[in-house]
């Protein structure tokens, strides 16, 4: 139904958060002790303007809507800027490399578990190296090289994956369009037209001088496909990653001679390394930093590296699939960090598209076309209410805890309404979070099972940059174990809290 005439405009209607009140602030840490109210209410935001913030209650009803009400793909271009970031039409008109990450790369986890394994202890080695004296090490930096070497092991496989220029190009790329993405959406938009060329200069550069690396990889790789394609029978195998898929994905598409172009595949590389590697190296510098922030009495750390270390071993010492799922305790620890350090503030933004607006479910409240929303995703994860001592960095929250009548099993993979790190639950929701979890779990195992972390007095904060947390690239010590310490093994374990969840499961 279209609105009527008369109809309360919304910013008449709901609450604002931000202009002339006294709470007004551009931390927007104040959003918190918003976010649980039932009501939505508008918060002006310099890049997408005036948003509406929804209640958790209306996450089903609105983010379910179909995309011809609500605009997620339209949104999310914008947000990266990809006009000018991706300016190339056939990589913005056709998302090959999603259908890989969808598909391929998700079902071929169990396959591909031992090489990433491979690359994260290979990344360790080289980041924080082996002497088992005490090494000053940059958290930030040295999760995301680990992270990028281990992603582009089942991304393009090695040379590539163990190149650090490579590494590092790609590593660039993601920085500049996130933050050039972020100035350029907060600046009007009447100015994109001469701001944008000026940001694609940038970007194109930092593109170019990562595809250089890739390019005689990709050349190569694109030559003795087609040689296979021609004569199955030539002495080469098609390997088993990202870049073959993607290839393929090439072949079947509507104009495959277009796609093949060597630059463009390139491109494509480049892409599934920006939407995957800001995000895991956040998610393993955060836990790294939320574990070596509790108290070292409470011996969560050695509890987590005794279920690694059993795990590892009934595996005959090398990381399968089914020695990762093991991992529960990991896996907890992991979505509780990932709950404590959403990525913003205020996330995941959609927009009404619809002529008439939308209706926000039961509510009497409507809005009008081009209407901007987003999710509090700190007051979501922060709710007493659905975590109790929410501020507390319990690592084991979402596990079964031995005599309580109804176990609390959460596995990290699965979404609901109130740990939106992932999405919200559905067609939306992230499909390399799969990838990601073996990536994290593995990066967190290796870490315990081969390095100390001197603990550090206080969780080192994030830096808040408008609605986005930023990790602080703080220094730790580290020194790799000498050997396995028995005692903090085995026995050290028993005396554990969880030590009962561990013998339980
Ligand atoms: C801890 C790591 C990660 C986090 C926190 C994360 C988070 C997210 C979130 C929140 C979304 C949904 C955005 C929205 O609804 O607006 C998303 C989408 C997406 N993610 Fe991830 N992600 C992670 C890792 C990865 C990895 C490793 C890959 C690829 C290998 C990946 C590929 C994608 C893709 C392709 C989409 C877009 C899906 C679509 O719109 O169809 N992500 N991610």
């Amino acid at each position: 139904a279209r609105p009527k005439k008369d109809a309360p405009k919304i910013w008449t209607t709901l609450p604002l958060v931000g202009i002339g009140n006294a709470d007004y602030t551009w931390l927007w840490g104040k959003l918190r002790s918003f976010g649980p109210a039932s009501q939505p209410f508008l918060v002006p935001m310099l890049d997408s303007g005036l948003t509406v913030v929804l209640p958790r209650t209306l996450i089903k009803a609105v983010y379910g809507l179909p995309e011809r009400l609500v605009d997620v793909h339209g949104v999310q271009d914008q947000l990266m800027q990809l006009r000018w970031t991706f300016p190339d039409a056939y990589i913005r008109g056709e998302r090959l490399q999603f259908n890989v990450v969808r598909n391929q790369l998700t079902q071929n986890i169990p396959r591909l578990t031992r090489g990433v394994a491979a690359e994260i202890r290979f990344g360790f080695l080289r980041s924080w190296g082996e002497s088992t004296g005490w090494k000053e090490v940059r958290v930030w930096t040295s999760a995301l090289r680990i992270v990028a070497g281990a992603a582009n092991g089942a991304f393009c496989g090695p040379p590539l994956c163990r190149d650090v220029v490579f590494l590092d190009r790609m590593k660039d790329h993601a920085m500049t369009i996130f933050l050039g993405a972020l100035l350029l959406n907060c600046l009007p938009r009447a100015l994109h037209p001469i701001l944008g060329p000026i940001f694609s200069c940038v970007s194109g550069f930092a593109a170019r001088r990562a595809t250089r690396r890739s390019l005689p990889v990709v050349t190569e790789r694109l030559a003795k496909t087609a040689q296979w394609k021609a004569n199955p029978d030539t002495d080469w195998t098609p390997p088993e990653d990202a870049l073959q898929w993607v290839i393929d994905e090439c072949y079947t598409s509507k104009d495959p001679e277009a796609q093949l172009l060597p630059t463009r595949v390139c491109q494509r590389l480049l892409f599934v390394n920006d939407i995957s590697m800001l995000t895991t190296a956040y998610a393993a510098q955060n836990l790294l930093l939320d574990l070596f922030s509790t108290d070292p009495a409470l011996r969560y750390a050695e509890t987590l590296r005794q279920e690694c270390e059993t795990a590892l071993r009934n595996a005959g010492g090398e990381w399968t699939h089914a020695a990762v799922q093991e991992l529960r305790l990991v896996d907890s620890a992991l979505r509780e960090s990932m709950r404590m350090s959403p990525f913003g503030t205020l996330g995941l933004p959609r927009e009404a598209i619809h002529p008439a607006g939308i209706q926000l479910g039961d509510t009497p409240v409507r809005l009008p076309s081009r209407t901007c929303m987003a999710l509090p995703l700190e007051a979501i994860h922060y709710d007493e209410t659905i975590y109790p001592h929410a501020t507390r960095y319990d690592p084991f929250r979402f596990v079964t805890r031995q005599g309580v009548a109804e176990p609390r099993v959460k596995s990290t993979a699965t979404l609901d309404d109130s740990f939106l790190a992932f999405g919200v639950p559905g067609k939306w929701a992230c499909p390399g979070r799969f990838f990601a979890l073996l990536e994290l779990k593995i990066f967190v195992a290796e870490l315990l099972l081969n390095y100390e972390v001197e603990y550090l007095k206080e969780r080192p904060k994030p830096i808040y940059m408008m609605w986005s947390r930023y990790p602080p690239d703080v220094k730790i010590q580290v020194r790799r174990r000498g050997g396995c310490d028995p005692e903090c093994v085995q026995g050290g374990v028993a005396s554990t809290p969880m030590a009962g969840v561990l013998r339980g499961h």
